[in-house]
């Protein structure tokens, strides 16, 4: 059964952790620089390093047959996620929400039918559409169709997202907080219904993966020790 964890990244020692109270010991080869090591305590069990990013590809091309990573990338990657993976249980950390943020200076504008206006006003006055930045594509689109927002640009942002508003390559950005803190440097607030989606890493089952009857028996061993029915 292979368990692709975090190769690195704000995610990877809490889902050590995690393990370790569930009697999986998972150690780092040689001073954590090589991507390989090792799971003791439950047998059967070869680890897959990688970035938290590529978990869902993974466990949806078979490659992994468990995986840790946070539910919004699993949301944003798997338009077909029931079919795709089976959540085991969410891990309790790696919290993040993301959100839609738009300046603080826009006194007006506090909810996702403001934006709507917003967007109008922008493509009467300026002629051009409102620019979104974010990573997360499909769920900023779900989001916003669901507000019945069209009129806008999403600018795709891989990172340093907040900028983008001083920057002047958008208008609002959507993404990932957890503390607060950067959209507070950047000047930036959370729009009153502008939340998309709840996150924590959470430990899936891919069920596009071959299960034989060992890894089966291992995730049933795995899952009566978390204390959860085995979900494949
Ligand atoms: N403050 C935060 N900022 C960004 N992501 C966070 C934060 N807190 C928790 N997360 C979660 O961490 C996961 C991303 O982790 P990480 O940044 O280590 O992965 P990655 O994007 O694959 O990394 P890499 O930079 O190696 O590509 C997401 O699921 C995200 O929700
Ligand atoms: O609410 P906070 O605690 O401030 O955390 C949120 C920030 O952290 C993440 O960025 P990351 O550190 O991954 O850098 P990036 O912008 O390069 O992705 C995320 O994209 C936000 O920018």
């Amino acid at each position: 059964m292979k368990l692709g964890l975090p190769s690195k990244g704000r995610l990877q020692a809490d889902a050590i952790d995690w393990f370790a109270q569930w009697g999986l010991t998972i150690t780092r080869s040689d001073g954590g620089r090589e991507y390989a090591g090792t799971v003791a305590g439950l047998d059967g069990v070869e680890l897959v390093l990688l970035s938290a990013g590529e978990v869902p590809r993974e466990l949806a091309a078979g490659r992994i047959h468990l995986g840790v990573t946070g539910t919004d990338l699993i949301h944003e990657k798997l338009p077909d996620r029931a079919a795709t993976v089976a959540e085991i249980a969410p891990m309790g950390f790696g919290h993040a929400d993301l959100i839609v943020a738009v300046p603080k200076l826009w006194a007006d504008v506090e909810t996702m039918d403001d934006l709507d206006e917003v967007a109008s006003l922008l493509r009467a006055r300026h002629g051009h559409r409102l620019r979104v930045a974010t990573k997360y594509h499909n769920l900023v689109r779900g989001f916003f169709r669901e507000h019945g927002i069209a009129d806008y640009l999403l600018v795709d942002s891989q990172g340093a997202t907040e900028g983008t508003v001083k920057n002047e390559t958008a208008e609002a950005v959507a993404d990932i907080t957890s503390s607060g803190a950067t959209l507070e440097a950047n000047h930036l607030k959370i729009l009153g219904d502008g939340l998309i989606l709840k996150s924590q890493a959470t430990l899936f089952a891919s069920r596009r993966a071959e299960w034989t009857a060992e890894d089966r028996a291992a995730l049933q061993t795995l899952c009566a020790r978390i204390g959860t029915p085995a979900p494949l």
